[in-house]
């Protein structure tokens, strides 16, 4: 049992495996011992991984629906806690990025403010291009009135620096959206994962071409810039370095994200709660919701992370609650037996699903799944208390 069959050039491919793994916990030891946190974001594109980087969360206890706003650096702090303290342990979080309410200045530069002024007129223009297509699909065509404004989304301006918003965009802006087939394609935004923004903007249209308009804290967390290729942002921690890493999530991206597998404390894995109906951008065949689930699976399962820890952040919750008063999660997850409407039974049966797959039967050692106090994030002392999660199915237990 276990004989290392060399081969006549030398080395067995079980002694390789077992080289590379102590490689990899000598690897582990020395990055613990220097105290180095590296977090990745990984998620489905869309899913808001850039940004929990960009601002942070806004968490909700399951409790008390007490709310907590968390920035980027507390999220790092509480993956440092995890994996130094509560090694190898999956973390649900619930709550939502675009909900934040800001404890803290962003501290934005200039430069900042201005690259997301142009962001977010680039948002409006093909946001509205992306529907308008999406027109076309849904067998829907806009009213007369507003046809001739289409051209002008063929192909928008890009902003300058300084320049404001061209007026000849307002008026036939403000009118396709107020057009009642675009409205009826709006509402069917699921069918071709509309950027879940527009409304947003649409609806403050006027502040948006105001000449003097300056883009608010709100408006830039709302704004969308798909990630391509990975990020890296070093926070300080008194003398530690912790990196958080960020990758584009859409399925053309995904190959490169093994070039950041390496040394990773801990895992931030992003789901869009919301994502329950909703096709992918880039593959219209493709449910939001399945595809988090696939991604999660293999992660949980892969080599690379089995001494990692994982939280999940069940996210943009927000827009799940709304959601769910007109669209029944059993359209798309027929097992779910929750009450259509009820973002508590909704969410849970999201939850469980994801900490079934993380314990798939047949593996060595199973992961505990907790639900974080969130209150004890803000009483700073134990804020990795946590509790123990029992299901109907039994407690998770260590093995
Ligand atoms: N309403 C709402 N919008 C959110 C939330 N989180 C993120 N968003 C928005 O969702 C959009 C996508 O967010 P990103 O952070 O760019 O998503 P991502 O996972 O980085 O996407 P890729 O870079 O393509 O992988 C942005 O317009 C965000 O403002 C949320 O909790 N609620
Ligand atoms: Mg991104």
């Amino acid at each position: 049992m276990g004989a290392c069959v060399s081969t006549a050039g030398g080395v067995s491919e079980e002694e390789k495996v077992r080289h590379r793994e102590a490689e990899r916990q000598l690897r582990e030891a020395k990055a613990k011992l220097d105290n180095q946190v590296k977090v990745l974001l990984l998620g489905s594109g869309d899913s808001g991984k850039s940004t929990v980087l960009k601002v942070g969360v806004y968490l909700r206890c399951e409790q008390c629906e007490f709310y907590v706003a968390c920035s980027a650096y507390w999220m790092m702090r509480l993956a440092f806690h995890i994996c130094y303290v509560l090694y190898d342990i999956h973390l649900v979080l619930y709550g939502s990025c675009a909900q934040m309410r800001l404890i803290h200045d962003l501290h934005f530069s200039p430069q900042e403010f201005e690259f997301y002024r142009q962001l977010v007129f680039s948002n409006i223009t093909h946001g509205m291009k992306q529907l308008l297509e999406a027109l076309e699909d849904m067998d829907l065509q806009v009213s007369e009135e507003v046809k001739p404004y289409v051209d002008l989304l063929e192909d928008p301006p890009d902003i300058k620096d300084g320049q404001s918003f061209p007026d000849n965009y307002h008026e036939p802006l403000k009118l396709l959206w107020n057009d009642e087939v675009v409205q009826k394609g709006w509402s069917r935004g699921n069918e071709a994962a509309l950027p879940d923004n527009l409304a947003y903007f649409y609806n403050d249209l006027d502040r948006l071409f105001n000449n003097n308009y300056y883009p608010t804290e709100q408006d830039i967390i709302r704004c969308k810039a798909r990630t391509v290729g990975i990020t890296e942002t070093m926070f300080k921690l008194r003398s530690h370095e912790m990196l958080m890493v960020d990758v584009g999530g859409q399925k053309s991206e995904r190959r490169k994200w093994i070039h950041c597998f390496q040394d990773v404390t801990t895992i931030l894995f992003l789901v869009s709660l919301s994502g329950y109906d909703q096709c992918l951008v880039e593959d219209k065949d493709a449910n939001q919701m399945q595809d988090a689930m696939a991604i999660w699976d293999s992660i949980c399962h892969s080599q690379w992370f089995r001494t990692t820890s994982i939280i999940l952040f069940l996210n943009k919750d927000d827009i799940f609650k709304e959601k769910i008063m007109h669209s029944d999660i059993k359209n798309t997850f027929p097992d779910y037996e929750g009450e259509a409407g009820n973002a508590v039974q909704g969410r849970e049966y999201f939850r469980s699903r994801f900490t079934r797959l993380s314990r798939k039967s047949g593996q060595n050692r199973e992961r505990e799944i907790y639900v974080q106090r969130l209150p004890m994030l803000t009483a700073h002392k134990k804020f990795y208390e946590r509790d123990r999660y029992g299901t109907s199915e039994g407690s998770y237990g260590r093995s």
